[in-house]
């Protein structure tokens, strides 16, 4: 006969299975919440996600970076060395030159706090959406010296990156836990050290409070990488990348045939919208007409048969400036709908240009290629990291779930390819030959 359980034992029963049952609970959870971006909760619980995230995505990196590791490779314990406290680092090329390490450890304070905290990130795939930057950032994260963040996307830079006094208030006091007026109560070099932990910590697991202390298990040759595609679509992300950063990292960007990037945005968003792709572009489409697209056909006037280029022949390109004004008087409303702006790459990589070196600090890959010969490029995407050759899993990532009710039209597919056409022409113009007519159907 079975004894009965003493008051305490039946406490303990209880208590071990709601704490089991609420650690189950999370790991499903966590489970879900590394779904795309788009099926998380809205930006302002930046700091909520990032604290559920934070632990246990760190956790699992960090296994499965340890199952990577080459088996004899020694785990180096990083050391916080003084002289690389406060450096401030012109060039990742000279320092990793002159130390043979792939980062440092920072060391900065603001009222109340001091912080030390790696310095972060050497590499950033910026874009384009829809065009496999996910499969990319996962290929790369199974590298073993690479490291991603503790969040699919920190969105850092466009969506969190504080503008103006009432954000920056807010940012520190949700974050530093500071009631202070930036303006008047930090240094710029105080304000800085606040940015630059806060981005930092997406990358580490150290804890608010005793920062860098969970740090020193992170190997030496460690290169950080985040990727957050909608970065490449915002004139402003180069220069916040700039301020932040301790270098100018490098930057990675995928392309794929607009028209195609197109679908695949609305596919991603269907569900929300419940609106036909048609009807989304022409109400798109109106809205340029206020900024210099007016002589563009719409796409009932299109004419596919014509041979004059489809009537887009005399239709000016934005430039940058009024690309910037409708992207600001649209971007939120049309933030899941903007399927002609996000495709005029051209105009989007010259806001990059103007800070990054083609080749040297920006490399610019094909998605296309990437898809059909993902060894080449991915060993390609290596050897621009300077990294040793590694060979990933190469499965699908990110794949759209939902389809078409009707697939596009002939006549839908020619209206948007004439549309781009000019874009993808400057965007040759600029990449080079090996870019000319890639997704132009009247070439070749
Ligand atoms: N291995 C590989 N190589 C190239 N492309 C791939 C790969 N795996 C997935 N995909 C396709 O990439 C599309 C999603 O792109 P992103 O991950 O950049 O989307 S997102 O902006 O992060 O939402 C998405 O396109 P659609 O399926 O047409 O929507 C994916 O199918």
């Amino acid at each position: 006969m079975p004894r009965r359980l003493s008051l305490i034992e039946r406490f303990a029963v209880i208590y071990l299975s709601v704490y089991f049952g609420l650690v189950g609970l999370q790991h499903v959870a966590f489970l879900f919440s590394s779904s795309p971006w788009w099926h998380q909760p809205a930006s302002n619980t930046l700091y909520d996600l990032r604290d559920k995230w934070k632990t246990q995505q760190s956790t699992i990196a960090k296994g499965k970076r340890d199952a990577l590791r080459p088996v004899g490779k020694p785990q180096m314990t990083m050391m916080r060395s003084s002289i690389f406290s406060s450096a401030s680092v012109a060039s990742l090329k000279d320092f990793h030159r002159n130390t043979n390490k792939s980062f440092a450890f920072y060391n900065c304070s603001i009222p109340g706090h001091h912080y030390t905290f790696p310095q972060v990130p050497q590499f950033i795939i910026v874009g384009a959406q829809k065009s496999g930057t996910t499969a990319l950032y996962e290929f790369l994260q199974e590298h073993p010296q690479i490291h991603g963040t503790s969040v699919p996307e920190t969105h850092f830079f466009d969506w969190h990156y504080p503008k103006g006094r009432d954000e920056r208030n807010d940012f520190l006091k949700k974050y530093h836990q500071l009631s202070l007026d930036t303006n008047s109560n930090l240094t710029s070099d105080e304000w800085q050290c606040a940015l630059r932990k806060t981005y930092s910590d997406f990358f580490t697991s150290s804890d608010a409070d005793s920062p860098g202390t969970n740090d020193n298990d992170i190997p030496r040759d460690t290169v950080f990488v985040e990727k957050t595609p909608s970065y490449l679509f915002l004139a402003e992300t180069p220069a916040r990348i700039l301020e932040t950063c301790f270098w100018k990292p490098k930057v990675i960007v995928l392309l794929r045939n607009p028209i195609d990037r197109a679908v695949s945005h609305y596919r991603m968003n269907i569900d929300v919208k419940g609106r036909t792709f048609e009807s989304l572009l022409d109400e798109e489409m109106a809205s340029f007409k206020s900024i210099g697209l007016s002589h563009a056909p719409s796409r009932k006037e299109f004419n596919e048969t014509t041979s004059e280029h489809l009537g887009f022949k005399d239709v000016p390109v934005l430039t940058a400036e009024e690309q910037k004004k409708l992207h600001w008087k649209h971007y939120r409303k049309t933030f899941t709908t903007n399927f002609l702006q996000r495709g005029m790459y051209i105009v989007q990589l010259d806001h990059w240009l103007e800070h990054f070196a083609l080749h040297e600090s920006i490399h610019v890959i094909h998605h296309e290629r990437f898809l059909s010969d993902p060894s080449t490029v991915y060993q390609e995407v290596l050897k621009f990291m300077d990294l040793p050759s590694f060979e990933p899993g190469y499965t699908q990532h990110n794949v759209a779930k939902y389809a078409l009710k009707r697939p596009l039209s002939q006549h839908t597919r020619m209206y948007l390819a004439a549309f781009f056409r000019p874009y993808n022409q400057l965007l040759a113009k600029r990449l080079g030959p090996e870019w000319e007519g890639v997704w132009d159907p009247w070439e070749g």
